[in-house]
């Protein structure tokens, strides 16, 4: 059974960039485990790929028998991702890779997944500011939201949580560092 690998690190750090270069070198080798949600499922959504659709009754129930390593509202809908989601992605032959907060990596450590943890780190939060403003994708309010939630993740990041931290400074020197750890396991 492949170890499931949690990536975490501040919004903007490059997470995204690192994983779409991953999965185009290693099509078939690494999955995402399939949510939960109780909003209905749109045109062409399938049951069990998209979404796991569970009712508000069901979603609840699994709360309340801590099923889920995290899960939130919104808009009146609940999304999860459970526990066994991630299992079931190492049942296909696939590593599980988890991209998530501190609060997410704090619940993982809480189950029996037996993850392998992977930090990744802006060299400074002032660049940080620059790759969230250059990405044109948030408000001004958002980024400040953002910064003040990296510094809370950094902060943590100190507490040897992560088994490995990678400073996201050089993309293509990062990528290197971030196959070796999740491919050969360094
Ligand atoms: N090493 C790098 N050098 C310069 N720019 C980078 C580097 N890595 C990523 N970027 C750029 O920084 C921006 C943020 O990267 P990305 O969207 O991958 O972050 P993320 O960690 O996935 O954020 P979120 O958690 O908000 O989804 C993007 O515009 C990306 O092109």
């Amino acid at each position: 059974m492949s170890r499931p690998i949690v990536i975490s690190g501040p919004s903007g750090t490059g997470k995204s960039t690192l994983l779409k270069k991953l999965f185009a070198e290693y099509p078939d080798k690494f999955g995402f485990s399939v949510s939960n949600t109780t909003r209905n499922p749109r045109a062409g959504e399938v049951d069990g790929k998209d979404y796991h659709f569970t009712s508000v009754e069901d979603f609840k129930k699994a709360i309340e028998e801590n099923k889920f390593i995290e899960w939130a509202q919104f808009s009146g809908n609940y999304y999860g991702t459970s526990i066994k989601a991630v299992k079931d992605v190492a049942d296909q032959g696939k590593t599980c890779l988890l991209d998530i907060d501190m609060q997410g990596v704090k619940s993982v450590k809480k189950t029996d997944l037996n993850a392998r943890y992977l930090f990744l780190s802006p060299p400074s939060i002032e660049t940080l500011r620059e790759r969230l403003e250059g990405r044109g994708t948030e408000t001004q309010d958002s980024i400040e939201k953002r910064i003040a939630a990296a510094t809370a993740e950094l902060e943590y990041s100190k507490t040897g949580a992560h088994d490995r931290i990678i400073v996201n400074d050089d993309l293509e020197k990062a990528y290197l560092e971030f196959k070796d750890f999740i491919v050969n396991g360094n």
